[in-house]
């Protein structure tokens, strides 16, 4: 699998800044570090060095070098950090410099794709370095870690593990059934793919909070046009994000702010107003908001304590919504607004404001990542997942031997998928692990 060229890329951020970071892996990277910087430091030591042109010779910068040697690199082959000044010249230069001794720009994830093909991690816990660059907050940072440190790795694997020892065993019950193996290893199987399904399915019912923590929470806010909904999204964002005024029907495009609520991000939604509108810009924007709700994570239903509950908002109002009754600086708040006690809260006043934090905070806590446990966080693992699980309910319900045997294979496939790595050979050094057959 190793790669037969070399490839450079800049691996700290574009622009000037105190230092660069240019980044080397493959083959090549001995030879043109050394030739660069007059000699190889020692392995995983910085080292200060000066920099010289390949051609003239001319010092191109006085750089910090450091040499991780393969197969106990990031990528599994020969490696190099360049620690340059972080000029753009500079950078130019001393790419230009590698270039001309043969390492070519890196593409996108190239280095982590090496790293994946070189088996230093697999198909899970590079997705997670690829969110861990992306985390944007506390929680999200947390998820991507654990997950870029194999904690779906060693979950999914140990699964790959168990399924391919029951696959090994059916197998074996199949091709071996006049010697004497144990005679039960068919039932074997049939109980451990039972046991493996109920497993991944406990996995796979999380309610979805490892992939809202990393795509982020959307939360809309609904309510009749001057319940004071955009006033509520400034409020709450701390910013004038949205058009406020006494004019009912104000917004018309859905207006978004990000916020992070107990680390998870958070899109807010504000919106049109709900009514009947006779203007075709109006209806266009109550769709729009609708629509939004029907897509949201949570509704905040908005109603203004002044005047009577709308019908349009109350038929939101379900299990899982939000019920705010704004403006009690105006009029005290009902105690039930369609059967549920409302949050009482002043977009003016700032009262209840706390509260309605806390709530939200609660909701994305409660929706969206969980403490330390492992969650799936791609519908890419969900889609694997539950054709796994399909599989093994087919192998324990399968007629015949060689049926069930198909059907786990299959299963070992989906888990596969998610992993990146299963081949047939897994399957061989079981069978003769275990059963040492032939010899
Ligand atoms: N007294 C009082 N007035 C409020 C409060 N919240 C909003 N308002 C006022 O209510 C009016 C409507 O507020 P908006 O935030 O524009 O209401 P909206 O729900 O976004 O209205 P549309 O965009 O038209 O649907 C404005 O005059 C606000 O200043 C509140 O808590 N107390
Ligand atoms: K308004
Ligand atoms: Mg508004």
């Amino acid at each position: 699998m190793t790669a037969t060229d070399t490839i450079f890329a800049l691996a700290s951020g574009a622009g000037r800044g105190a230092i660069a970071v240019l980044r080397l892996s493959g083959v090549g990277t001995g030879a043109i570090v050394a030739r660069l910087a007059g000699g190889l430091p020692r392995p995983r030591h910085a080292s200060l060095r000066r920099l010289h042109g390949p051609t003239d010779g001319e010092v191109l910068d006085e750089a910090l070098v450091l040499w991780f040697p393969g197969p106990g690199s990031y990528t599994g082959e020969d490696s190099a950090e360049l620690h340059l000044h972080g000029g753009p010249a500079v950078i130019a230069a001393v790419g230009a410099a590698l270039a001309s001794l043969g390492a070519r720009p890196a593409e996108p994830g190239e280095f982590t794709r090496r790293a994946f093909l070189n088996g230093r991690m697999d198909l899970t816990a590079a997705e997670g370095i690829a969110d861990l660059i992306d985390a944007e907050t506390e929680a999200q940072r947390r998820q991507a870690l654990r997950q870029a440190d194999g904690a779906l790795a060693r979950l999914y694997g140990g699964w790959v593990e168990r399924l391919t020892r029951l696959l090994a065993h059916q197998e074996a019950a199949i091709e071996f059934a006049e010697d004497d193996l144990p005679t039960d290893l068919g039932d074997q199987a049939r109980a451990g793919a039972e046991a493996l399904r109920a497993e991944i399915a406990a996995h796979l019912a999380d309610g979805g909070r490892g992939e809202r923590l990393r795509e982020g929470l959307l939360v809309a806010i609904l309510g009749a046009p001057n319940a004071g909904k955009s006033s509520l999204l400034n409020a709450l964002a701390g910013r004038e994000a949205a058009i406020v005024s006494a004019r009912a029907g104000t917004t018309r495009d859905v207006v978004e702010v990000r916020l992070a609520l107990a680390g998870v991000p958070v899109t807010l939604a504000d919106t049109a107003g709900l009514r009947e509108a006779a203007d075709e810009i109006e209806q266009e924007g109550i769709r729009r908001a609708r629509r939004r709700a029907e897509e949201a994570d949570l509704v905040l239903a908005v109603f203004a304590t002044d005047v009577a509950p709308d019908p349009e908002t109350l038929a939101w109002v379900r299990p899982g919504v939000l019920v705010l009754a704004n403006k009690v600086d105006l009029a005290a708040a009902p105690d039930v607004i369609g059967g549920v006690a409302p949050l009482p809260v002043s977009a003016r006043t700032g009262e209840g404001l706390e509260a309605l934090r806390a709530c939200l905070a609660e909701a994305a806590t409660r929706l969206a990542g969980a403490g330390d446990a492992a969650l799936l966080t791609r519908p890419r693992h969900r889609a694997a997942l539950n054709d796994a699980v399909a599989w093994l309910a087919e192998a324990e319900a399968a007629p015949l031997p060689e049926l069930v045997s198909e059907a786990l294979r299959a299963a070992l496939r989906s888990l596969g998928r998610l992993t990146g790595r299963i081949g047939v050979e897994d399957i061989l050094d079981v069978v003769f692990r275990d059963f040492c057959i032939g010899k």
